[in-house]
């Protein structure tokens, strides 16, 4: 069996409806124009911090109203929920992992606290043994660290990481475990350009992938 650490925003949910929301609602308080959905989508996935330095750059807001903005951002983003929901095939894919003695983890860059109410508000919690967030460790997505700890927390077996972005990739790369590629998430560049051991863009073939790999691996 084996243990298999997922990415959150990207990858399991589709969480960038709220993010954008809050996004735009720490712009308008700055007196700033708003960001498209697009651009909100293109900016997660190195965490809190570097979304916020990322949303002032497009609008010129400059570097003095960072640790502002950020705390104002950082304020908003445990209510961010209403919009987001699971990928479709999320529950299922999981249940099934789950029934097959697979044991499942979490590490994401978003910060831990929005990490552990939005897995609540979406009803995904109770698939996770171990949630590593942007801020539980001193370091963050890409240092491998958070993701070694998690892998070491599931205890034994073959190693996966599933991810939907260029952080998960080189993460992956420099923990050397194995990174599947889910392609439907915030990715800012064509697949065959980001090192993946598998791809996928449906969670019904989640399952069989992994399968495979372990097969392949024994
Ligand atoms: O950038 C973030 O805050 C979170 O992104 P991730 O869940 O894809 O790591
Ligand atoms: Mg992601």
């Amino acid at each position: 069996m084996a243990r298999i650490v997922f990415d959150l925003d990207g990858t399991l949910i589709d969480s960038a409806p709220d993010i954008h929301v809050i996004a735009n609602q720490v712009l308008a308080d700055e007196g700033a124009e708003p960001i498209t959905l697009a651009q909100a989508r293109d900016f997660i996935g190195n965490g809190a911090a570097v979304f916020v330095a990322r949303m002032r750059a497009a609008r010129g807001i400059g570097d003095h109203r960072q640790d502002h903005m950020l705390a104002q951002f950082t304020r908003r983003y445990d209510t961010a929920t209403e919009l987001t929901r699971p990928y479709p095939g999320v529950v299922a894919a999981l249940e099934r992992l789950i029934a097959a003695g697979h044991k499942l983890g979490i590490c994401t860059n978003k910060p831990i606290r929005p990490t552990r109410i939005v897995l609540q508000a979406t009803g995904l919690a109770g698939y996770f043994d171990v949630v590593y967030g942007g801020d539980s460790l001193p370091v963050h997505k890409p240092d491998p660290r958070p993701l070694d700890t998690a892998l070491a927390d599931l205890g034994e077996g073959p190693e996966i990481y599933v991810g939907d972005s260029e952080v998960d990739a080189e993460t992956a790369q420099r923990a050397l475990v194995p990174f599947i590629l889910f392609t439907e998430g915030y990715r800012k560049t064509a697949p065959a350009l980001i090192p993946h051991t598998a791809a996928f863009s449906n969670y019904d073939d989640l399952f069989g992938l992994i399968n495979m790999l372990e097969t392949e691996a024994a």
